[in-house]
């Protein structure tokens, strides 16, 4: 399980997009959320959008791995395919807050891998808060608001990338995912692998 959070705006979904197109091995996670769709956020592949019975509704049917409230809104990740991508051998990517993260560390803190984006700067992010266009200016206004008690987690996580450019974190990204893969603990089949290797010599 992979991790991305970071203040609203640093780029989690821009780099998430980019490394699905990049890995095979790995299935985003589509959270639910009670927060209104953006323009051109589409159901099912962005969020799952419910009102907030039904998110309530599933959160006390167990149907979350994790919820967390995120400005005014709800937001939770659905346990179904996220247990059903691990059971078929995937790596699942995660774009939740702090909060999220903590939870899922609570249940599986050695099946998690965290990172933290963090913005080049104050103005980076309210630009990209801005350019992005989706958002009232209250809702930018609020989140700018939010951004330093966000950042204030940045040290519960294993890996911190500086978000300059999305090729360069893509790089950065697609290394630590390699390397994690590469754990001992979490190679399938290696101790019988290394069985044979040695009953042939
Ligand atoms: N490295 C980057 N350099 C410049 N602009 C970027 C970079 N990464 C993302 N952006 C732009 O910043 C805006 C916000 O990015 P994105 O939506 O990916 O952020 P986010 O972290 O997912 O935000 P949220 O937490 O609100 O969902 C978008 O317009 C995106 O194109
Ligand atoms: N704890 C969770 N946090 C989530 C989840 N899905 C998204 N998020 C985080 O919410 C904010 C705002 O997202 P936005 O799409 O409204 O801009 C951002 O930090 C996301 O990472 C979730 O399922 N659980």
């Amino acid at each position: 399980m992979l991790v991305l959070s970071s203040p609203s705006g640093a780029g989690k979904t821009t780099l998430s997009r980019k490394l699905l197109a990049t890995d095979e091995r790995i299935t985003m996670s589509v959270s639910v959320t009670t927060r209104p769709p953006r323009p051109g956020e589409v159901e099912g592949k962005d969020y799952y959008f419910v009102d907030v019975p039904t998110f309530q509704r599933m959160r006390e049917e167990g149907e979350l791995l994790e919820h967390a409230v995120v400005f005014d809104n709800l937001y939770g990740t659905p346990r179904a395919a996220v247990e059903a991508a691990l059971s078929a051998g995937r790596d699942v990517l995660f774009d939740i807050d702090w909060q999220g993260t903590q939870q899922l560390g609570e249940s599986a803190q050695q099946d998690l891998v965290k990172v933290f984006l963090l913005p080049p700067s104050a103005a980076d992010l309210e630009q990209r808060l801005r350019t992005r266009a989706q958002d009232s200016e209250e809702v930018v206004h609020q989140r700018m608001a939010k951004a330093s008690d966000e950042i204030s987690h940045y040290t519960e996580y294993d890996y911190i990338l500086i978000n300059h450019e999305v090729e360069d974190s893509l790089a950065k990204l697609t290394a630590i995912l390699q390397a994690e893969r590469l754990k001992r603990r979490r190679l399938t089949g290696l101790s019988s692998f290394v069985k044979s290797l040695r009953d042939a010599l």
